[in-house]
């Protein structure tokens, strides 16, 4: 047998450099590059090996472990899974920054390979230095919080190992239904110990990615509920864009006059102006969308995971004879709802159902409502875009009304702008063209955009909804960029997720990958303080107001921070933005930039979208003083009460 002496981290580059996927006949390379922060637990072993000879693989140097894993996971989020990046840390914090993107990427089923450093195998310097040492288990490192946020973990304990470890992290990496982040913990000396590995193990590998095709007896089911249905509801989510299902779908839809609706993940995959696409549903979406799925008898949800956000913590679905059907790759998220589940690839699984309905010559019972639905839609949209604030007391009502009302002018004056979160998330929708990609992941901006944006071309919606994790806005754009390199890539961002994690905006520079932050500074945590008002609590820990040496308490005057400021200092392109026609100029100035840029735009709080007539089920304080609080106690029963148990 041919043998080739390498230390464990030579193989491992060598290895991930020969592997390729081949979906629908085409070929290509699986791992695009490696993230890289080093430190002394990964600098000498696998940045030996990526310095000596790292073959096609980039590499790419990380601000924060956090930030290059999320930009890792909004790589393969966008590439729709058939490329990746591999990211590496040192030992220790290093690696738990990790933690939170391998969640993020697991949550959101994204395939991500993490290669943290690890303590010794041989523990003979132990304590090394970052080493937490558990007396009642010397296996324990702080790479062992990575195996509930993983779909494979492993620890390479001996330079064999690996072969066994790298053939299983390629299964579950290139797996549709059941990928997440796959994490393999690398102890620093095994790292730069050698062997002898077969020659054949670094062969060019092509991971084959299946179409799985629906069962006769699930479509035969499945036909049969559809066919006594009068009014099916389509719930297209992330699955559909995964798939390559979006041409599927919309035949389904238009071959059966079946309307459809979009989850946060899925929006994009077929254009908002179809005649039949309502728009986001759910707690985040729209009045079009929510009015259909309250009546429908049926609920036909393709690569869903139909979480609380769809399905209104499962009390959207108002009428007593629903019924639902799935397409999903995965059989775990198949049943989910007591469905009749198709287990099957998006698109194959659709098209298999399409011929056998076609058969059948089915067509739903709607006439004029999806149609309605839509214009009614349209015309709270045109309110929503020219909502304005106007000074003075009683001449305004907010969107979010009742909570800080009277703070308004305050907020006006200390942000020198009276701009309505909605009027700027409409005219951007105009702006910024239909070949952007909008990146967002948490804060009140991915309700506005479930809701409001129009996205008029494949893929250009990209919603980390899943882990909803802030600071994934700003990593996840460079992600993004560097999947798309010919799009624009606009990242919005609250002023909360930009002050968590904005790292990965030098690394944009540094690369030259140009993208743009429009970044909502309401001085606060707008959603959360949204729902703590809305649900009978006082303005609490939300708001960014300086601690009062009187009350003793965070009710102060407001921070006011110049974000744009803080920017230019990493060498982006900033403008200010406090009127309508600032933030045009802005965008068409950021437009021309070579370098990546930042629009801080000032907002008022409370001016975001509301909720339209889904619930959200979030645990109220069952006993309280507040009169308020046990009225939420009690419409939380209610709601509760007309939910679905499970
Ligand atoms: C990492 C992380 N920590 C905490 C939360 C909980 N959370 C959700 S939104 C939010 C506030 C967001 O503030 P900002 O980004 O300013 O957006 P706004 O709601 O004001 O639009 C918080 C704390 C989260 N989603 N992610
Ligand atoms: O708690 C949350 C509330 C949501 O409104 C928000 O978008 C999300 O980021 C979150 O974590
Ligand atoms: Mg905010």
């Amino acid at each position: 047998m041919e043998t080739i002496r390498l230390t464990m981290a030579q193989a491992l580059v060598k290895f991930l450099d020969q592997q390729y996927v081949e979906f629908d006949g085409v070929e290509q390379r699986f791992i695009k590059g490696v993230f890289t922060i080093f430190g002394h637990g990964n600098v000498l072993g696998l940045g030996q090996a990526l310095e000596e000879n790292c073959g096609g693989l980039e590499v790419y140097q990380g601000r924060n472990e956090q930030g290059m894993a999320q930009a890792a996971v909004a790589f393969a989020k966008q590439m729709r899974r058939k490329q990746i990046c591999a990211c590496t840390s040192s030992v220790g914090p290093g690696a738990a920054n990790m933690i939170t993107a391998a969640a993020t990427a697991t949550a959101n089923q994204i395939p991500v390979l993490l290669l943290p450093g690890d303590t010794f195998a041989s523990r003979q310097p132990d304590p090394v230095l970052q080493q937490i040492e558990q007396p009642h288990d010397l296996t324990i490192s702080t790479n062992d919080a990575f195996r509930p946020v993983s779909k494979y973990w492993d620890r390479i304990v001996r330079p064999e190992q690996l072969m066994t470890a790298l053939i299983q992290a390629m299964r579950v990496l290139t797996n549709p239904a059941d990928t997440g982040a796959v994490t393999l913990a690398l102890p620093q000396d095994v790292q730069g110990e050698a062997y002898d590995y077969p020659a054949s193990f670094f062969e060019k590998r092509v991971h084959r990615i299946d179409r799985r095709p629906a069962s006769a007896a699930q479509l035969e089911d499945a036909v049969r509920l559809i066919a006594r249905k009068r009014r099916p509801l389509l719930i297209c989510g992330g699955g559909v864009r995964y798939s390559e299902a979006g041409d599927a779908l919309t035949a389904f839809a238009e071959a059966f006059h079946i309307p459809l609706a979009e989850t946060q993940a899925g929006k994009s995959a077929i254009a908002s102006s179809h005649p039949l696409n309502l728009g986001g549903i759910g707690v985040t979406g729209n009045s079009a969308a929510n009015a259909i799925a309250k009546d429908a008898d049926l609920i036909i949800g393709v690569g869903t995971r139909f979480t609380d956000f769809t399905t209104g913590s499962k009390e959207l679905f108002g009428n007593p004879d629903i019924d639902v059907v799935t397409v999903n790759v995965s059989e775990f998220q198949a049943i989910k709802l007591d469905a009749t589940p198709i287990v099957a690839d998006a698109k194959v699984g659709l098209e298999e159902l399409h011929q056998r309905l076609q058969s059948l010559d089915y067509r739903s019972a709607y006439t004029g409502e999806i149609q309605e639905a839509r214009d009614a839609w349209d015309k709270e949209w045109q309110r929503l875009a020219g909502i304005q604030y106007v000074q003075g007391a009683g001449s305004f009502t907010p969107e979010i009304e009742g909570h800080l009302d009277e703070a308004l002018p305050e907020y006006a004056a200390a942000l020198g702008s009276s701009l309505t979160q909605t009027q700027v998330v409409a005219a951007l929708n105009q702006l910024l063209g239909d070949n952007a990609i909008v990146v967002g992941a948490a804060g009140s901006l991915p309700g506005d955009l479930q809701r409001m944006w129009r996205a008029e071309t494949p893929h250009s919606y990209h919603m980390e909804y899943g882990y909803s994790c802030m600071g994934y806005e700003i990593a996840g754009a460079l992600g993004v960029k560097m999947a798309e390199p010919e799009r624009e890539v606009y990242a919005f961002t609250g002023d909360g997720s930009y002050l968590m994690l904005h790292s990965e905006l030098l690394t944009s520079i540094q690369e030259g990958r140009k993208i743009n932050v429009l970044l909502f500074d309401n001085n606060g945590f707008g959603c959360i303080n949204n729902l703590q008002m809305g649900n009978g609590m006082g303005s609490f820990g939300t708001e960014f107001r300086s601690r009062n040496p009187y009350t003793g308490n965070l009710d102060g005057p407001l921070v006011g921070i110049d974000f744009a400021l803080s920017a230019s200092g990493y060498g982006a392109v900033t403008y200010s933005v406090r009127t309508m026609k600032e933030l045009e100029q802005a965008v068409m100035a950021a437009k021309r930039q070579k370098e990546s840029t930042l629009i801080d735009i000032k907002v008022l709080p409370k001016t975001m979208t509301h909720g339209y007539d889904a619930w959200w089920n979030v645990g109220v304080a069952e006993v309280s003083d507040k009169k308020a609080i046990a009225q939420a106690y009690d419409d939380r029963r209610q709601s509760l009460s007309q939910a679905r148990p499970y």
